[in-house]
This record gives structure tokens, sequence and C-alpha cells, in this order.
């Protein structure tokens, strides 16, 4: 079962898989970008957030994906498998870019993951009260220092994606406590 962990930057998707992975000793918990020797390399390339094309950012994005794909996806499909984040964000960040519509991301990351759409999206959805006082509590990475406007506009965007996807999906309020997400999560995915 290969579960996407899905939502903008601080909304508890960590949090919570970091619970079920206590929980589940044998579930198989991955990230993207990284989860790769190559996806931890491209990882930091894309987190200083430097590239001048946001067609190359997106397009780094993909090949990890797609290495990603073949590298931890499909050999364990048949496990628990938990990403933190996949390409859902992909969709999401890059139509908050700009430059790139949402019928094609959907054929670009269809290409990347070669038609094998994961089972389940848990996605949280946060607001902007609780974004700006978890924002304020890290330092921000590279993507995260384009601001809580266009963090807002990733959420919206991965909102509007999600019906096309007909990927079946628990939406979450990120403001609840750790432990009722917790529990919404495991009663959903029935481990
Ligand atoms: N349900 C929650 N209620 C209150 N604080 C939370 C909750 N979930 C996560 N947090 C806190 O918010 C911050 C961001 O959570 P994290 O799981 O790292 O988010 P993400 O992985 O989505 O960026 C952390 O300080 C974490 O302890
Ligand atoms: C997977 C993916 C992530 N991203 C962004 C979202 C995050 O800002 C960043 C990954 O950072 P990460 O530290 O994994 O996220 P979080 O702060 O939620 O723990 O990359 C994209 O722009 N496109 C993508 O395809």
């Amino acid at each position: 079962m290969y579960v996407l962990f899905e939502g903008i930057d601080t909304c508890g998707k960590s949090t919570q898989i970091r619970l079920i992975a206590a929980e589940h000793p044998e579930a198989i918990i991955t990230r993207e970008p990284g989860g790769t020797r190559f996806g931890e390399k491209a990882r930091e390339i894309l987190l200083e957030a430097k590239l001048q094309s946001k067609r190359a950012e997106l397009l780094l994005f993909l090949a990890d994906r797609a290495e990603h794909y073949e590298e931890i996806v499909r050999p364990n499909r048949d496990k628990l498998l938990i990403s933190d984040r996949g390409f859902l964000s992909g969709i999401g960040y890059a139509l908050a870019n700009g430059g790139v519509s949402l019928e094609e991301l959907i054929a670009l990351n269809h290409f990347a993951l070669q038609g094998d759409w994961p089972d389940h999206i848990i996605f949280f959805e946060t607001d902007e009260a609780t974004l700006r006082r978890r924002l304020g509590e890290k330092s921000a990475d590279g993507i995260e220092e384009r601001g809580i406007d266009y963090l807002l506009t990733v959420q919206e965007k991965m909102k509007e994606a999600l019906p096309k996807l007909a990927i079946p999906t628990l939406i979450l309020d990120a403001r609840e406590s750790v432990e009722t997400i917790h529990q919404k999560i495991v009663t959903y995915l029935g481990i």
C-alpha cells in the first residue's frame, strides 16, 4: 500500500509519519525529494531554490521522483510504504510557480511514476495563523522563504488538483491535536 502524506510546510506530515513508524517497524518510510542517493543530492540543490529556471527545477523534482519510484516504490509496492510528500507536492508547487498547466503536470507525473499512482493520499490542510506560528518556530529553507502567501497558494492548488486525480484521499484539519489526527489516519488506513 503506497501512501502519500501531503500538505504544505509545517502542516504536520513528519510528526504523523514518525508516530506510524514507531507503531509499524515493518513500514518503509521514505520522502521526496530524497529517499535515494541521487535524491539526497537533488534535494540539496532543490532546497537551496537557486535554479533560475522554474522548468529546470520542475524537471529535477521529476527526475528525483522517477528514480525514487524505481528504487523505492516499485520493489516495496506490497508493503506499508509511506512517503513524506510525492507527486501532489509536485503539482501544487509547480502550479504556484506558474508556466505549466495541471494537465501537463498530470502527464509529466504519470510518466515519472510509470502510471502507478499512490493508493491513498493523506492531505493536511492548515490555515494562515497556524502556518505563520509554526514557520516562525523553525529556520526557513529556500522554498519556505518564498513566503506565507506562496505556501497558501500551493495549498489551494493542491486542493484544486485532488478531485481531478481520483485517488482516495483523507483530508485532515492540521489544527487538530497530534493524537486526534493520528487516530483518524490509523482508522482510515486500517493499520
Ligand atoms: N497537530 C499538531 N498540533 C500542534 N503542533 C503540531 C501538530 N503537528 C505538528 N506540530 C508541530 O508543528 C511543527 C511542524 O510539524 P512537522 O510534522 O515537522 O510538519 P511538516 O513535516 O508537514 O513540515 C513541528 O514543530 C511540530 O511539532
Ligand atoms: C516533492 C516536491 C517538493 N517540493 C518542495 C516542498 C518543500 O518546500 C520542499 C521539500 O522540503 P521538505 O523539508 O521535505 O518539506 P517540509 O518542510 O514540509 O518538511 O520541496 C516542490 O516544490 N516540488 C515537489 O515536487
